[in-house]
């Protein structure tokens, strides 16, 4: 992405737009913090609602805090009857983003405090939106494959609890880890284009709901969030790690992107990537069998490849595609567990951007015709 010779940032690229205290990268160490805290470790010892605490206080819960928070999630978790109604009248067609985003939008036409934009407000409409979220994705998943709605359970954490209601059961210890890294990794991202994106609705003094509605759409483009999906339909469409070299000779011919490769921020690789490749890594060791191994015999054959001919590295959304695959979730399925995510690095930036708001409007190069006179009608 260029300045071009009239000085445009095309793109945004490497403009600084603000302050944050939410998350950074380090470019010198190729490590990603939150309010501090390297992401590594908090993936190797805290729980994904810890590090939504987190996002949102500023600090890590201590026991009761965590304990009471984790209450107040679990009892949040249901759906009124006529919102879980309205979304099954959607189209089976339409893509399950389309279905969150417009859960997100019912959710806020439905609450009554939905204009109210102060702090206690809007942390209370954004722990809605992390409870309720992973139950209007779980539904839908199962709509898809024709299966009525599994209830959520309040005995059981956030991720154990998304599997029990896509599957009706919760799996070994080890697969929900490995979801859980994958939430903890994909929580926040500073400015990135959906986070961004929250921020400019919020900078107008619009309500939580409708900057999140507007994320979720940012979110779902393959340059975006998006690619978590196109990832595993690419692997699909080469098929065999024996391909990996003809099918690249074509697609870099037709000039196509390579999804799950390259980033705007990380030039020498994602500092996401090591740790959930480490937890996909386990996931093919621990489902097994030959339709594990091939996939990942390709997946790493097309990491290779892509690296040696054209010097990108993967981002997170490569090893992330593969786990969720492994795990059994439908590819339509791994954006909107994006988002189940990434709903705590929004909301925390929504609330940081009304701390010190300012509207977000910045300025276009005029490059169109001349002014001339609007002709007569004949
Ligand atoms: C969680 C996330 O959202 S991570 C991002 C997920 N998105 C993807 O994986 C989609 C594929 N990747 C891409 O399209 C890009 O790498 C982006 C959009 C993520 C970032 O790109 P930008 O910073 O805007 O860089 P830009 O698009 O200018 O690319 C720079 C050069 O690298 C090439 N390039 C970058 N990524 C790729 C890719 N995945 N495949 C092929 N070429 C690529 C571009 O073609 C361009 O080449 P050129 O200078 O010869 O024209
Ligand atoms: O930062 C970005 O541009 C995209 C990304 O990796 C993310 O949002 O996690």
């Amino acid at each position: 992405m260029s300045v071009t010779p009239s000085g445009i940032h095309r793109g945004l690229a490497g403009v600084v737009v603000d302050t944050t205290a939410i998350s950074t990268v380090i470019q010198r160490t190729n490590s990603l913090t939150y309010r501090g805290y390297a992401v590594q470790e908090l993936a190797a010892h805290r729980s994904f609602e810890e590090v939504a605490y987190l996002l949102w206080h500023g600090e890590l819960p201590g026991p009761e805090q965590l304990a009471d928070f984790r209450a107040r999630e679990r009892a949040l978790r249901p759906l009124g009857r006529g919102t879980a109604e309205l979304l099954t009248r959607l189209p089976g067609t339409c893509h399950p983003m389309d279905v969150l985003r417009t859960a997100v939008s019912l959710l806020g036409a439905e609450d009554p405090t939905e204009d109210d934009g102060s702090p206690a407000a809007n942390r209370a409409k954004s722990l809605t939106l992390l409870a309720k979220l992973p139950v209007v994705v779980a539904a839908d998943h199962r709509r898809r494959r024709g299966l009525p709605p599994v209830q959520p359970d309040p005995s059981l954490g956030l991720a154990e609890n998304f599997f029990h209601m896509c599957f009706g059961e919760v799996p070994d210890r080890e697969i929900v880890r490995c979801f859980e890294v994958s939430l903890i990794l994909y929580a926040e991202h500073s400015f990135n284009a959906s986070t961004f994106t929250a921020r400019v609705v919020t900078s107008t003094l619009s309500d939580l709901y409708s900057a999140v509605t507007a994320a979720v759409g940012a979110l779902k483009g393959p340059l975006h969030g998006g690619a978590n999906e196109a990832v595993m339909r690419m692997l699909g469409e080469i098929g065999d790690p024996e391909r990996v070299e003809e099918w690249l000779d074509g697609a870099l011919a037709a000039q196509r992107r390579i999804m799950g490769f390259g980033h705007r921020v990380y030039r020498d690789g994602d500092s996401r990537v090591p740790l959930m490749q480490a937890a996909t890594d386990r996931l093919v060791a621990h489902t097994g069998g030959p339709e594990a191994a091939r996939l990942a015999a390709l997946h790493s054959a097309l990491r290779d490849a892509v690296l040696r001919r054209k010097g990108i590295h993967p981002n997170l959304d490569y090893p992330a595609g593969l786990a969720y695959h492994l795990m059994g979730f439908d590819i339509p399925a791994f954006t909107p567990i994006f988002v189940m995510s990434r709903i705590t690095g929004w909301t925390a930036h929504i609330t940081e951007q009304l701390d010190h708001n300012a509207l977000i409007r910045p300025l276009g190069a005029y490059d169109g015709p001349d002014q001339r006179p609007v002709p007569a009608v004949l």
